[in-house]
């Protein structure tokens, strides 16, 4: 019984990390076996909507006490749909529960079945994913397996020679999305042709357990966040190597950090590694995991991770900067873009007449007594749809409400970091990304950055399209004048702000979209460059930090551990 126990908390537990089936694997409070437990989910997965229309339809939770609606899921699918049925004694109680309505449950499984003319339980199995997969958005959609190749100890051809060996090429993302419900088993690759060393396969292929993850040769991060870095460092090559040194500001859990390191060192070719990065964060708890990712990437001959450290307190005349001319910034933001950030399968649950439950995952458990009381503890509490389903460490966690004054702070708070780089003495490339969708977190800042202080006094201006590194210039995603929520549409002060941006401006901003067919989550990021390098109207005077509208403790908000 205690299967159907473990797979509830694994279920309902928050995320801690890695990919569904490893954290399965590595949990040390299940009796089951992991495979079993993994087995259960997964095939319960597909069969989630019908499952839960026969739940409701018989009316199970009313009458069954012991049972919750993730529970009654799992055990339905088992008594309804395997072979050898609960796997449980025939005397349990929460077997007994579900067995005592079999009649019931039986018909209304055949009822589901006619309802959608389906002759047979395997074409209702098609259909069901074929519901499915247009529920999640329409066959537009396919959020595969990013994979980076990290160039500190590999190559692309060298991990297509190894890795990737057996994976069959495809020319499109749309080619990635499963065709029926096996795409765990499907070895199909596709080479990204915006980013460098970037491939997708399908989403269910899990690399924890290979060679090359395991030694940092590959890197999983999504595409969009390979933007900033590479929009920064660029195509050079070893002609025109990038000269000076470079902050990351806002960097742990160090994906863009170790994206620069990778880009430097296909620069650098034969050349021996020097400190070049300077990489922080403020919370000391994500410093430990940046410093770790470093290490793996084989990034510590290049990177100086501070850990702990405010970017805003750095001051940016201090020799130590002197030389840093590349600035990499960002910081926390409300997380709006993010999706699938955790593949946890979600589960359709039925409805009952007390609560109005729709997703599995919910809040952690503490500790398990003994079955029979688990099933009364284990309610699911906070329903994981789309929109909630995916707290994140770095960002805020997303929740589908708009709270503008939230917006707002933040957003003060990304412009207050991204003035700050521009300070820096001998920067002349800054810069600025989010996992936010909302207009005021992206090209607001972009219009209140150009329009502030430092940016008219020390030239700063946008990275133009033309000037783009070659595959951000093909990006057809740009910068957008309104919301396309409704809810968050700017207003007054951001209205007029984003107002003064040109075409052009908005050109060179960068936009990813959740929903479309490139397979990405939502992403905005925008470099800005200064030709000159010394200040127009103050000569090299340092700029003070304005510390107006924002105070520290205010804006400390902006991220969680
Ligand atoms: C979106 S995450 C960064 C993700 C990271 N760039 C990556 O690609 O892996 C934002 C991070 O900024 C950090 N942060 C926010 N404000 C900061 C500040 N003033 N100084 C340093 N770090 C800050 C947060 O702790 C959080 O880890």
């Amino acid at each position: 019984m205690s299967l159907y126990f473990d797979a509830v908390t694994i279920l309902i537990e928050p995320s801690s990390g890695g990919s569904f089936k490893s954290r399965i694997y590595s949990a040390r409070n299940l009796r089951a076996t992991p495979s079993q437990i993994y087995a259960l989910i997964i095939e319960a997965s597909k069969w989630d909507r019908v499952l839960a229309e026969v739940i409701e339809r018989s009316d199970i939770l009313a009458l069954e006490r012991k049972l919750n609606p993730l529970l009654a899921l799992l055990l339905v699918h088992d008594h309804l749909l395997s072979k050898k049925g609960i796997a449980a004694p025939a005397t349990h109680p929460i077997r007994q529960a579900v067995e005592r309505h079999k009649v019931r449950l039986k018909a209304e499984f055949t009822k589901a079945r006619v309802r959608r003319g389906c002759a047979s339980v395997e074409q209702l199995k098609a259909a069901l994913l074929r519901e499915k997969r247009q529920a999640d958005g329409g066959s537009n959609s396919v959020y595969p397996r990013w994979v980076r190749v990290n160039n500190i100890r590999s190559t692309l051809d060298e991990q297509l020679r190894t890795t990737f060996s057996s994976y069959e090429r495809v020319d499109t993302i749309a080619e990635l999305a499963p065709e029926d419900d096996d795409r765990n088993r499907r070895k199909l690759l596709y080479i990204d042709p915006n980013i460098p060393d970037l491939v997708a396969v399908p989403f269910g292929a899990d690399f924890t357990s290979s060679p090359a993850y395991k030694n940092g040769e590959i890197i999983l991060q999504d595409k969009a966040s390979c933007f900033p870095a590479y929009l920064l460092l660029g195509d050079r090559g070893p002609q025109d190597a990038w000269e000076g040194d470079l902050v990351d500001g806002c960097a742990a859990p160090g994906n863009k950090t170790t994206h620069m390191a990778s880009l430097l060192a296909k620069q650098r070719e034969q050349k021996k590694p020097r400190k070049q990065i300077f990489s922080m964060d403020a919370s000391k708890v994500r410093s430990k995991t940046l410093q770790k990712m470093v290490s793996l990437a084989g990034a510590d001959p290049t990177v100086t991770v501070l850990q702990g450290q405010d970017f805003l307190a750095l001051d940016p005349m201090d020799s130590q900067f002197e030389n840093v001319s590349g600035l990499l910034l960002d910081p926390s933001c409300s997380g709006s873009g993010i999706v699938g950030r955790d593949d946890v399968p979600q589960l359709t649950l039925p409805v009952t007449k007390s609560s109005q439950p729709s997703k599995s995952q919910g809040k952690k458990r503490k500790r398990r007594a003994d079955d029979d009381d688990e099933a009364e503890k284990q309610q699911p509490k906070g329903m994981a749809g789309t929109a909630d389903a995916s707290p994140s460490d770095e960002n805020d966690v997303p929740t589908g409400a708009v709270d503008r004054e939230r917006l707002t702070k933040l957003s003060n708070l990304q412009a207050r970091i991204v003035e700050h780089a521009m300070k820096f003495s001998s920067a002349t490339h800054v810069t600025y990304s989010t996992c936010s969708i909302h207009l005021i977190e992206n090209e607001a800042v972009v219009a209140r950055l150009l329009a502030s202080e430092v940016a008219q006094q020390r030239d700063w201006r946008l990275l133009r399209r033309d000037e783009q590194p070659e595959g951000l210039r093909k990006w057809k995603h740009r910068g957008v004048r309104r919301d396309r929520d409704a809810a968050t549409d700017v207003i007054s002060d951001e209205s007029a702000m984003v107002a003064k941006l040109s075409d052009e401006d908005l050109e060179a901003c960068l936009r990813c979209w959740s929903g479309d067919a490139e397979g990405l989550g939502g992403f905005f990021v925008a470099g800005f460059v200064r030709d000159s390098k010394t200040d127009t109207s103050r000569g090299d005077e340092p700029l003070q930090d304005d510390q107006g509208e924002n105070s520290d403790d205010e804006e400390w908000e902006g991220f969680s551990e």
